[in-house]
Order: structure tokens, then sequence, then C-alpha cells
């Protein structure tokens, strides 16, 4: 298992040249889905983190109770509701990045819109699933497009596999993501990364990040740098550590982390990091 460096790091993040003449669809569209009733707050977060890290426009389905929220919060978002098809359908034509879960539910409508995404996303797009997409991802007979990023905490791996807890060593996690022919980023204090290629250990990240929304954050931090990198496995790679340095670097000062003040924390950490190897 390769441990993660912050100098391969700083070269898989996305750095913006100066003197670049570039415009926001050379950056990537996001495109992310979920946010029941009671739980904007997880896609919000997501929505935040994907802005924050550089996607060229983002894009939330969710209910539109939360269209409000979401506008006062980050202005920089579009928003589409989650039950209008036709909409959900175009979005997912258009967006170069699809992530999808942070509290989507497991209810009818969640289940509709899955399926949906499952069956109209295209291989040349990146799709993430996370929270109850994950779930709803072991429950619901699907393929999964190549290298479809599945980001499990302990209690959803074991949904998708099977696994306890204690029963997830390395071995049984590259079989399962052979088998799943995803990319899994299987969270914890110490998260792990596995392709059916090879794993990778991330640092170690800080009790102070064990707060609701972390991984929602993680979703929307992965989804707006994978936007911006042709390399998926360095995006994800780069989020993930990236997400836990910000963690600890705050942690040094709070007994606990916002995720959103991960998510305020990103432009300047990915500048600095990024800058390093150049
Ligand atoms: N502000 C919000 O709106 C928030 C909404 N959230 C949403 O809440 C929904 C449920 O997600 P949850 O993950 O809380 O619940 P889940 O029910 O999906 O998973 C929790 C279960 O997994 C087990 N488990 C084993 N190892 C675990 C680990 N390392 N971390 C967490 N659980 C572990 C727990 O014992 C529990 O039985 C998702 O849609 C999620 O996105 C959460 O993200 C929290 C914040
Ligand atoms: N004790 C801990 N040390 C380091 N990182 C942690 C710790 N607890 C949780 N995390 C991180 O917080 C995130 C939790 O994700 P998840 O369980 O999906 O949260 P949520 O669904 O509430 O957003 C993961 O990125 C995980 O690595
Ligand atoms: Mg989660």
């Amino acid at each position: 298992m390769q441990m993660l460096e912050q100098h391969q790091v700083s070269e898989w993040l996305p750095y913006r040249e100066q003197d670049k003449d570039t415009n926001k669809r050379d950056y990537g569209q996001v495109l992310l889905i979920g946010g029941s009733r009671g739980m904007g707050g997880a896609i919000l977060m997501a929505a935040e983190a994907a802005m924050m890290s550089g996607a060229g426009l983002t894009t939330v389905a969710t209910d539109e109770n939360h269209f409000s929220a979401l506008h006062t919060r980050l202005p920089e978002a579009m928003a589409v509701p989650l039950e209008d098809v036709k909409e959900i359908r175009h979005q997912i034509k258009k967006n170069t990045v699809i992530a999808m879960g942070p509290g989507l539910g497991l209810d009818e409508k969640a289940r509709d819109v899955f399926r949906l995404v499952l069956k109209e996303v295209e291989q040349h797009q990146t799709l993430l699933l996370d929270a109850d997409a994950l779930t709803l991802l072991s429950e619901e007979k699907v393929d999964l497009p190549q290298m479809t990023i599945l980001t499990p905490h302990a209690g959803e791996w074991q949904r998708l596999t099977g696994l306890k807890p204690e029963e997830q060593s390395e071995n049984e996690n590259r079989k399962w993501a052979n088998k799943l022919g995803a990319l899994v980023v299987l969270k914890g204090d110490q998260t792990r990364i596995y392709t059916p290629e090879a794993s990778y250990l991330n640092i170690k990240g800080t009790p102070a990040m064990a707060t609701g929304g972390m991984g929602d954050c993680l979703t929307g931090c992965i989804a707006g740098i994978c936007a911006q990198n042709e390399d998926v496995l360095e995006g994800v790679l780069a989020a993930v550590f990236l997400h836990s340095y910000i963690g600890c670097s705050l942690a040094q000062t709070r007994h606990v982390v916002r995720p959103t003040e991960i998510a305020q924390s990103l432009p300047v950490y990915m500048k600095q990091l990024s800058t390093l190897s150049k």
C-alpha cells in the first residue's frame, strides 16, 4: 500500500497559470444530486466544496425547498428540482462530473433519480456515488460505468460488500474494488483508496474531523478537483489528501473542524500546495 505524500499531491493538484486565457468551461462542470427534505445541508456542503475547489460551473439537483438556502449560501451555484426528470436528463448530458448521494434519501423519488443517472451517464463522464447512493447501489441491480468513484464509510462498505468493519482487510477491499471495477475511497480516521490495480494510504486525519457533513465536504472536494484534472485517480488522491491536510491544519487551534470551514479554506491551501511544485 502506497502512502500519499505532499510532494505528489502538489503535482496532482490543478494549477492555474496566471497568464493563460481561459474561461469557466475550461475547468469542468459539476452536477451534485442529493438533499431530500431535511437534508439539504448535505448537498449544500458538497456544492460549496466543489465550487471552492475550482469547478468552473456548479449545479445542484435538490428538493425545491432548499433552493433559497442554497442561493443565499452559495449564489455561484445553479439549482434544478430533483423531480424534474427532463431537466435532470439534460443536466446529466451537460456536466463533466456527476456526484450523487449526500442527503439523497432512500425513497421512491431518490430511487428514480438514482436509476436515471445510472442509465444516462456516459463513459467519458466521471461519476461519484456517496452516502445514500451507495445504499441504493447495494439494493438495486445496476451496472456501474468503468472507474466509478465510490466513497463509503465502513458502514456503507459493509452494505455493499457484506464485509464487517473488522473483515475490511487490504486483500478483501482490493478484491471488491476489482469486482465492482470501481475506485473506492474507504473513509475512516486514515482513509484508504483502492483501485483494481493498486491501493493507497492517506495521511491520518484528526478526531476534530469526526463531525456530520465531513464526508459530504469530501465528495464536493473530489468532484471539484476531478472536474479540473485529466487523470481521475490523481484528482481523487489529491482531494482525499487535501481534505485531511486542511482538517489537521485547522485542528491545531480548534476542538472541532466544521466541514464548511474546510470548504472555505480550499482556495488558499490549493494555491499554496499546487504552487510548491512550480
Ligand atoms: N447536514 C446534513 O444534511 C447531513 C446529512 N447526512 C446524510 O445523512 C444520511 C445518512 O448517512 P449516515 O452515514 O449518517 O448514516 P447511514 O445509516 O448511511 O450509515 C451509518 C451506519 O453505518 C455504521 N457505520 C460503521 N462504520 C461507520 C463509520 N466509520 N462512519 C459512520 N457510520 C459507520 C453505523 O454504525 C450506522 O449503522 C446520508 O444521506 C448523509 O449524506 C450526513 O452526511 C450528516 C450531515
Ligand atoms: N477520527 C477521524 N479522524 C480523521 N478523519 C475522520 C475521523 N472521523 C471521520 N473522519 C473523516 O470524516 C469523513 C466522514 O465521512 P462520512 O462518514 O461520510 O460523514 P458524513 O456522511 O457525515 O458527511 C471522512 O472523510 C473521514 O475520513
Ligand atoms: Mg457520508
